[in-house]
């Protein structure tokens, strides 16, 4: 399905799906649990004639505690949002702002230190460093980041993601479910403002990805940690408190506890298209 058609299926389907303005979202008494935040956003590729409008005039406030899903069809702009977010991307205009500080106007110095001590990424291929054992690769980023490690933390992580009998192991002695919440693990242990996580049960089966949502969730429920996910696969967004939809760079949904079967309403005009990233996905 072409994108314009994408947009306008899912404009279609707003009507029947409780939705909640942005303007709502970011307004009003909720304005202190604002993490992180999306202000006029645009991001383009390429020039004049060949320019793509990768994201166009977003504005977004994720809030803190929540568990939020992006979707929508290939090329939509997801990862432009979750990559501009979390400061690996810049924007051409607008405003990324994440725990109050500016993060689309600072210098690389200042990425790095963000990076570092306010995000947490879990990324579809894990991203584990192959040499380093299962608690090697927890601790890592604390490591790097010069900060004490907090022990009894980390053994409450270790036990939630039940990985206590692997964490001698490395990425290659583990599952992919395993290795995914080792990933989750060590986005967890460094307590970030908000964890952003592109298609993390993209490369795991279903029963993997059960677990490893469950554990997402958790984190969400028990510690009121900030989930950002892009996903392709409904049932994963189904765990989300919050689901938005882009298309052609424009959120065009944003639904507050859809059950399953409304995430697949919404997508229900071009489900032949979800339903083959799912299939790829598992
Ligand atoms: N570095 C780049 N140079 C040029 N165009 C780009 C670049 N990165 C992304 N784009 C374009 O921007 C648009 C949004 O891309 P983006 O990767 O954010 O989409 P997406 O929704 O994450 O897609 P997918 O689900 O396929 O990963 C697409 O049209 C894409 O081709």
């Amino acid at each position: 399905m072409g994108r314009h058609s994408a947009a306008a299926s899912a404009n279609n389907q707003s009507t029947k799906i409780r939705k909640t303005t942005v303007s709502n979202i970011s307004g009003g008494s909720n304005d202190s649990e604002i993490v992180a935040q999306a202000i006029d956003l645009t991001k383009t590729y390429g020039d004049k004639d060949a320019q793509v409008v990768a994201l166009d005039h977003v504005d977004v406030s994720f809030i803190r505690g929540q568990m939020t899903a992006i979707m929508g069809p290939s090329g939509s702009g997801k990862s432009t949002l979750m990559h501009c977010m979390a400061g690996l991307d810049q924007p051409t205009s607008g405003k990324v702002i994440v725990e109050g500080l500016e993060v689309s106007s600072m210098n690389q110095r200042q990425l790095t230190k963000l990076r570092r001590e306010q995000i947490g990424f879990i990324f579809q291929s894990f991203n584990l460093v192959p040499t380093l054992t299962a608690e090697e690769n927890i601790l890592l980023p604390l490591q790097i980041a010069k900060r004490p490690i907090d022990r009894a933390w980390f053994n409450k992580v270790v036990d939630v993601v039940g990985l206590r009998s692997r964490l001698t192991h490395r990425p290659s002695q583990l599952s992919g479910g395993q290795q995914q919440r080792v990933a989750c693990a060590r986005a967890i242990m460094a307590r970030p403002s908000v964890i952003f996580a592109d298609e993390p049960t993209g490369n795991l089966d279903s029963h993997s990805s059960r677990e490893v949502l469950g554990f997402l969730k958790n984190s969400v429920r028990e510690y009121g940690q900030t989930i950002v996910m892009v996903t392709h696969d409904p049932r994963a967004a189904s765990y989300a408190d919050r689901v938005l939809v882009l298309a052609d760079g424009r959120i065009t949904q944003d639904l507050q506890h859809p059950t399953y079967e409304e995430i697949l309403e919404v997508f229900a005009g071009e489900g032949d298209e979800v339903a083959d990233q799912q299939e790829v996905a598992q």
